[in-house]
């Protein structure tokens, strides 16, 4: 069987650029388009791709899902800015392609899915919690994809768990001192120079706390999880949300 052939849209962007880096390793897999903003779609029919890596905004993303299924092309996606109804629109764009396999993923790093699904083995056994996301200063959105995630999982496990809101008395004299409210879990979120992509999620008992914490200090962190998707993804029509069925497939 020859190499699946693969282009990346928003090659030149950071996330876009390290992914032909790391595609022009792999054996298996051929880059044979790379669009940019400036670019046609049509590149993706003109070389015959049969996935779309696809990192480029969350203002255009949709589009981009939309043209591939339309051409048949599978779709593996870092792009932030998914909600429960783009979600949705995705799926129906896919029930008239079944062929089709979508993947969006809002964090390829090993380690950031395990840390969501300890955050979520935890959350039933502690009172409170709070998720302290950390990002470069030209990320383009707040809270970032694997905070909101994060956050939804934690509120479904304790509500699972029959756990009320999260004691906090606090009057805020300030608005966003305590953060931005996701499914009633506070969310902070850090611009910092130097920082990659880092999250904290700090659990509270009586007389303890503990916190889980992963770190991408590179954006080579993410690549496993982005070729283990393409790799995937032909096999899985439909859409697949996070990289843990995948991981686990
Ligand atoms: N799931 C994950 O593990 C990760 C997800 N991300 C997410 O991925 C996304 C991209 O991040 P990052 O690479 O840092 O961002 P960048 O801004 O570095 O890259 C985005 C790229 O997309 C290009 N672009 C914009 N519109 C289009 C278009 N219509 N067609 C083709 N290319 C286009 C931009 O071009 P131009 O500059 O010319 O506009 C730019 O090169 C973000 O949503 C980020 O949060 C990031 C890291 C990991
Ligand atoms: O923009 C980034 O850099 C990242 N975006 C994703 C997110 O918003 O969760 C994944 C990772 O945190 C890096």
């Amino acid at each position: 069987m020859g190499a699946t052939r693969v282009g990346v849209i928003g090659a030149q962007g950071r996330m876009g650029a390290e992914t032909v880096r790391a595609l022009s390793e792999a054996t298996d897999l051929e880059l044979v388009a790379a669009v940019g903003s400036g670019d046609s779609l049509s590149l993706l029919a003109e070389s015959q791709a049969q996935v779309a890596v696809e990192f480029t905004r969350p203002d255009v993303v949709m589009d981009n899902i939309r043209w591939c299924v339309e051409h048949g092309v599978h779709v593996v996606t870092g792009t932030t800015g998914f909600t429960a109804e783009r979600l949705d629109t995705v799926r129906g764009w896919l029930a008239t392609a079944p062929s089709v396999g979508v993947a969006v993923v809002p964090n390829f790093a090993l380690g950031a899915v395990l840390m969501m699904r300890f955050a979520e083995m935890a959350a039933r056994y502690f009172e409170s919690v709070e998720i302290v996301e950390m990002h470069h200063p030209q990320k383009v959105d707040a809270p970032s994809g694997t905070a909101r995630l994060t956050a939804e999982r934690i509120a479904a496990a304790r509500a699972d768990a029959g756990l009320g809101p999260i004691p906090d008395a606090t009057a805020s004299a300030v608005e966003g001192a305590r953060g931005a409210s996701i499914d009633g879990i506070p969310v902070h979120s850090i611009r910092a120079r130097g920082l990659v992509a880092h999250q904290e999620v700090l659990f509270g008992a009586a007389g303890e706390t503990l916190t889980i914490r992963h770190d991408s200090f590179d954006r080579a962190s993410f690549m496993p999880g982005v070729l283990l998707s393409v790799r995937r993804v032909v096999d899985r029509p439909g859409l697949t949300v996070g990289l843990d069925p995948l991981l686990d497939s």
